[in-house]
């Protein structure tokens, strides 16, 4: 996604210490908000976790109206929900990192997002621990990768999922490396 892309770079020198692409406290990687956006919209399209089984302990009532009666095994398509029209709107499909970045003009403005309707990293008692420590490393990793290297995705390479208890490529992904040097978009 070009346009995101040189969203981020922008971002990324504007944030990051004297070395850009080098992140030396949690105030620095906190700039980043389109970043942030950028890996929130990756994560509901793409989401590392696709299906999450549950199962009832006893009988039970969804919010829904939906009787569960007691060892009733269900799957929660995380995949499905991050691509649902209700949820996200008519432009569920396009890659928006704006979607995440409120107007605000004082303090953070990364839209909180209940974990129910993103649920990447799942909602209640039992959900990812490890969000935030997730969040900053990505940031990191795709600072620092970004900064160096462009990256792009071989022409006509399928990009096609595959199921399994984590999210891989069925064909991995097929891309061209080049060094990137300072001023480069
Ligand atoms: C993009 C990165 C990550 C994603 C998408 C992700 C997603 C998830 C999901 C969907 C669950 C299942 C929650 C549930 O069953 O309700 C989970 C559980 C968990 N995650 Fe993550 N995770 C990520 C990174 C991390 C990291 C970096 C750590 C540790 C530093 C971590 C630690 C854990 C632990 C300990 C659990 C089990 C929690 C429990 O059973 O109570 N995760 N994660």
């Amino acid at each position: 996604n070009p346009g995101a892309e040189e969203k981020i770079l922008e971002e990324i020198g504007e944030s990051s210490g004297e070395e850009q692409g080098i992140f030396s406290s949690i105030e620095e990687l906190n700039k980043m908000v389109y970043l942030h956006g950028a890996i929130s919209e990756t994560l509901r399209l793409y989401p590392s976790v696709p299906n999450e089984p549950k199962q009832s302990m006893e009988a039970d009532v969804l919010p829904s109206g939906h009787g569960v009666s007691k060892n009733t095994r269900i799957l929660v398509s995380i995949y499905s929900m991050g691509r649902m029209e209700e949820v996200w709107g008519k432009d569920w499909m396009e890659f928006k990192p704006e979607r995440w970045i409120s107007e605000r003009t004082e303090g953070n403005n990364i839209i909180n997002v209940p974990s129910y309707k993103f649920a990447a990293f799942m909602a209640g008692p039992r959900s990812c621990p490890g969000r935030k420590i997730a969040f900053m490393q990505l940031k990191n990793i795709a600072s620092c990768v970004l900064r160096r290297y462009k990256i792009v995705v071989v022409d006509d390479h399928p990009v096609v999922p595959l199921p399994s208890i984590m999210m891989f490529m069925r064909y991995g992904l097929k891309v061209r490396v080049s060094s990137r040097t300072p001023g480069d978009k």
